[in-house]
Order: C-alpha cells, then structure tokens, then sequence
C-alpha cells in the first residue's frame, strides 16, 4: 500500500475515534499525520549506501532541530558522547545534514575544494545583515573572495605588527588609567572585558576615526546585535522577532557608513584594512556608503564575537590562579624595558609585542589550553557538487550535493586525544607544543577552524589576549573583590550559541556578576604602557 493511503487510513480512524471537538480532532490529526510523516522519513527516506550512517532522533522530524536550538554547540558534543560515532547523516525536518566528529574526516572536509564556506555565509547575509539582492549576487559572483584576498595579507607579517601595536596602545590608555589608582574596583568584569576589547579591537579596523572609542552605546550595539544574529539570519519579520538586534545593526551600520562618506572637503582616513576592504566593495559597484557598511557590519562581528570571550576566559583563568600569576610575571618581567619618557617625569614600560610570541611560553601555553576548553568552533560547510571524504583508514564517505555540513570541534575535549585529564584546566599542556605535540593534537586543536577559511584574524586576537595578560599581570593584582584578598573565581562557562566558537559565563544577563578589585603593585604606580614594535 502507498505510504499516503496509509496515511489517510489511520488519520481518518484515529479522527472518528476521539472524544474531541471536530476543530481540535483536525489538528490533532494534523500533527499526527505530521509525526508519522516525519518518522516514516526519518526511517526509510532514501539514503545512498555510501554516505554517513543514520542517526535518528527519538523525536522525528525535529528532534536534531530541538536539540540544536536546546543545548547549542553542546549537542553535539553531547550526541558524539551518547553514540560514539566518527561521522553520522541527521535526518531533519523531511531533509538531512551531516556531522563529522573523526579528525581525519574533519581534515579531510576542510580541504575539500567541492564544500564551500562562502555559499553558508551568503545564506545567512541577507538576514543578518540586510544586504540587498545586488550585494548578494556581488559576494555570490566574487566579491567575497576578493575581500578575502585583501583581508589575509594585511592580517599577517610586518602589516599586523603595525596593527597589533595599535590596538594593544589604544588598551593601553585604559590600564594607564587605572594604574594611577591604588585600587580600582570594576562591579562586572565581563562587561570590563567586552568593552576593553571591543574598542581595542575596532581601532584595528577603523584606527584614528574608530567610533566605538568614543561611544559606549555603539559598544553596547555590538553585543545586542550578535545576540540577536539567530533570529535576524531567519529573516523572518525581523521587525518583530529580532527589533532590539535589528535597531543595534542599523545604528552600527550608520556609524561605519559615516567613515565610508567622503566629500570633497572630507575624506576619513582609514587603517589599511578597511580602506583597501572598501575599495574591494566600490570595486564591484556598490557605491552607496550604507550598503558598503552592511558588508562591513559582517567583519566588526567576526573580529568580536570570539575574542571578547576568549580574552574574558584567560584573564580569569590566569588570575585565579597565584601560582600562575607568579610565573607569567617572571617571564614577562625580563622582556620591558623601563624608559623615562621626559627628563624627571614618568616611566614609561616598553613590551616588544614579537616576543610575546616566543619569551612567554607559559602564558601562550595558557591561552591554547583556555582556547582549547573554552572553544567549540563548529566549520559549517555547504556541499556544492557530491563529495567524498576520507578517514586515516582510507574509507570513504559521500556527501550530497546541497547539504549542510557540522564540523565540530568536539576533540577539543577528547580524552583519546588530551589524555585522561581532557576536561582540566592544564596551563602547561602546551608547552613545546610546536615541536613536541602528536601530528592527531595539532589536528584535534581547531579553535580557528581550518583549510583555506582558517581564521585570518587569529594571529590579531592572540596578540590582543597575551598583550594584555601581560599588561595586567604585571601592574596589577587582581581579587575578588566580593572577598578582598582572595583570588578570583572562574566563572561556569555555557556552551557557544550556534554561530558562536567561544561560550559566555553562565551567569550572564542573569544579573549574577563576577565583580574583582584591580590594586596596582608596587612600583607600577605611574608607569605608562607602550607596546613597540
Ligand atoms: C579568539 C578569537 C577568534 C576566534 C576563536 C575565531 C574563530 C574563527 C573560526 C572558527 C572561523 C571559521 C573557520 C572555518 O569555518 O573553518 C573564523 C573565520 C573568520 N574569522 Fe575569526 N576568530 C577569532 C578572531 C577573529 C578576528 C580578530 C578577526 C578579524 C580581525 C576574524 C576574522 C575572521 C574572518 C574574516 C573569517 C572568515 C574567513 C574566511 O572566510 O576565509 N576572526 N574565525
């Protein structure tokens, strides 16, 4: 019998048998029907032989959907635990998506050139970011790629010491300030954190004319927005279901396109990065300020999202610990210089921004180990033609054509991988880590993600994060300030929003705060903060 005419038998047997009003029977045989459909494509939808093996959901139909939307990055952490598998096809919502978890697939996936990154992002663009058609087809037809091609030079070498030095002197007034005090207590250090590094960041993308230094509520902007990017990339009357975000993206928008603006008296003067972006933009016919500046609004998310948070969790992870604390100082000590900036006036402390990539080896070693636990980037790929990957053993897996692709960083936590103590907080396991780490560490270890899209601001970020450490472990000792003397707590982490990499601490927007008192150290009263090339 056809799947439908059994269908329509059991509905109709099922409506003649409840003690219900006729509207109510005719929904619930809807949502019967509904369920039994799912289950039936769940179970027997066709699937070739050769793709991932099935992994249902006890819910059919929407049950990966709940889970995703319930638990986040964690559910697939938390399907990996339950089932164990190296690579699965979730059938959902009458469709399909695969998960990878094996490193070797994940390896595999990420150089497939048939997987593309791109098409995932221009799905979501019009949503998030209020492109119109015309800029859509634009990054469709290589507007993208191209902005990519500026972007990954400029992000390395000589050109990202430049930019490094700018956003770690611009942090710099902060804690210069700060350090004029004997105490400085600050009520919400996540808050702290967000804003210090929001406009820290920003000034690597607008520089001298950053908006975001002079105004606190564009700051708060960006976090409204990003809490909002799910509902905004649903692009389902935004208006409505995402207003609060939608209104934080539009004040964004209008505070970059003023940048972009020139008239023939005024021409901002932009950082390398931006200016040469922009030129990409204009390049492809987008001429209006606005429009440049949603593409743009794309950029100051992605250069955000993750390092606010990553920059949060190696604070509180270095601070809580004393011992730590002692010997990140004793490495970066040797590595300033003291110079007296005026005859008789105040010293100045000089940090060479190259050696905190070599001189502190146990700070760096901290921020992979924080990057590690704290991260659960997932590399979302959109299957463009069939595709095959393969795993350490040579098998081999297809992937259909239009399929989304979940790669998540579920290793990070591997106890095959880091060793019985996978879920502690180690600072050290990542000493030596470029000669010494398994070649299975380095490919489990993927907080960027990887292949061609690996993160092209991650060298800026990590330079942000251990300048600042330094910074603030040096000048300062920071407790609790709700139990003066005592060391701060590291807060309870939750796991990242999809579309995040980094989780937040639990308790916020609860109103639970982790509130600490900085007290400048002796003999750091007055000194100035340079970072020099
Ligand atoms: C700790 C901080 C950061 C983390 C954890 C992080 C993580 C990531 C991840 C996981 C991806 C996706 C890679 C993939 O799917 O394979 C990505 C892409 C990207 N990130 Fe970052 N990121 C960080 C900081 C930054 C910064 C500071 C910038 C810019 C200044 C930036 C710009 C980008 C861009 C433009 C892409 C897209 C790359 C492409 O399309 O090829 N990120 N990042």
């Amino acid at each position: 019998m056809a799947e439908s005419s059994v269908l329509d038998v059991i509905t109709s047997h099922f409506a003649q048998t409840l003690p219900f009003s006729p509207y109510v029977e005719s929904i619930l045989c809807v949502v019967f029907g509904l369920v039994l459909f799912g289950y039936v494509l769940d179970n027997y939808g066709f699937l070739d032989s050769r793709e991932p093996p099935k992994l249902r959901s006890s819910f059919p139909l929407v049950g990966h959907v709940m889970g995703m939307g319930k638990r986040h990055t964690q559910f697939f952490d938390d399907l990996y635990k339950k089932n164990g598998m190296a690579i699965a096809t979730l059938p959902m919502l009458g469709g399909k998506m695969y998960a990878v978890w094996d490193i070797a697939l994940i390896q595999s996936g990420l150089k497939s050139k048939t997987m593309s990154f791109d098409a995932i992002m221009i799905q979501h663009a019009q949503g998030l970011l209020g492109l119109s058609n015309k800029s859509l087809k634009l990054s469709r037809d290589g507007m993208l790629a191209d902005l990519m091609h500026v972007t990954k030079p400029i992000l390395a070498g000589e050109a990202l010491a430049r930019i490094n030095a700018q956003v770690l002197n611009h942090a710099a007034i902060v804690l210069n300030e700060i350090g004029t005090r004997k105490a400085y207590e600050i009520p919400d250090f996540y808050d702290w954190v967000q804003t210090t590094a929001t406009v820290a960041t920003t000034e690597a993308l607008y520089g001298e004319a950053n908006p975001f230094s002079r105004d606190k509520g564009l700051v708060d902007d960006v976090w409204s927005f990003e809490a909002g990017i799910r509902r905004l990339s649903l692009n389902i009357l935004p208006s409505v279901t995402a207003r609060h975000a939608l209104h934080a993206r539009e004040r964004l928008v209008e505070a970059i396109a003023a940048l972009f603006d020139e008239t023939p008296d005024h021409k901002t003067e932009l950082p390398d990065l931006t200016r040469r972006r922009l030129e990409v933009i204009r390049s492809h016919g987008i001429t209006d300020s606005r429009e440049a500046a949603r593409v743009e609004v794309a950029l100051l998310h992605g250069a955000t999202v993750n390092t606010v948070p990553s920059l949060f969790w190696t604070l509180v992870h270095v601070f809580a610990r004393p011992d730590l604390v002692a010997t990140i100082r004793n490495e970066a000590l040797p590595l300033v210089k003291f110079v007296s900036a005026t005859p008789g006036g105040e010293n100045e402390a000089h940090f060479p921004i190259k050696l905190l990539d070599t001189a502190c080896p146990l700070l760096l070693s901290t921020y992979r180990e924080v990057t590690r636990l704290a991260n659960r980037a997932i590399s979302t790929r959109w299957v463009m033609e069939d595709t095959l990957v393969s795993d350490a053993h040579g098998r081999q897996y297809l992937f259909r054509a239009d399929t989304t692709v979940m790669m998540p960083a579920t290793a990070h936590s591997s106890a095959d991988v880091w060793g019985s103590d996978a879920d502690e907080f180690q600072p050290q396991r990542f000493l030596d880590w470029k000669d010494k780490a398994s070649r299975e560490r380095h490919a489990a270890y993927m907080p960027f993600g990887g292949g061609k899209h690996l993160c092209p601001g991650r060298n800026l970020a990590k330079a942000e994060i251990l300048g600042l450490a330094v910074a603030l472990t040096l000048a300062f000792e920071m407790e609790d300030a709700a139990s003066p003397g005592r060391p701060i707590r590291v807060p309870e982490i939750r796991a990242a929003r999809m579309g995040q990499g980094v989780g937040k601490p639990v308790d916020l927007g609860t109103g639970k705060k982790l509130a600490v008192r900085f007290r400048t150290r002796k003999g750091w009263e007055n000194i100035k903060w340079k970072f020099v090339l």
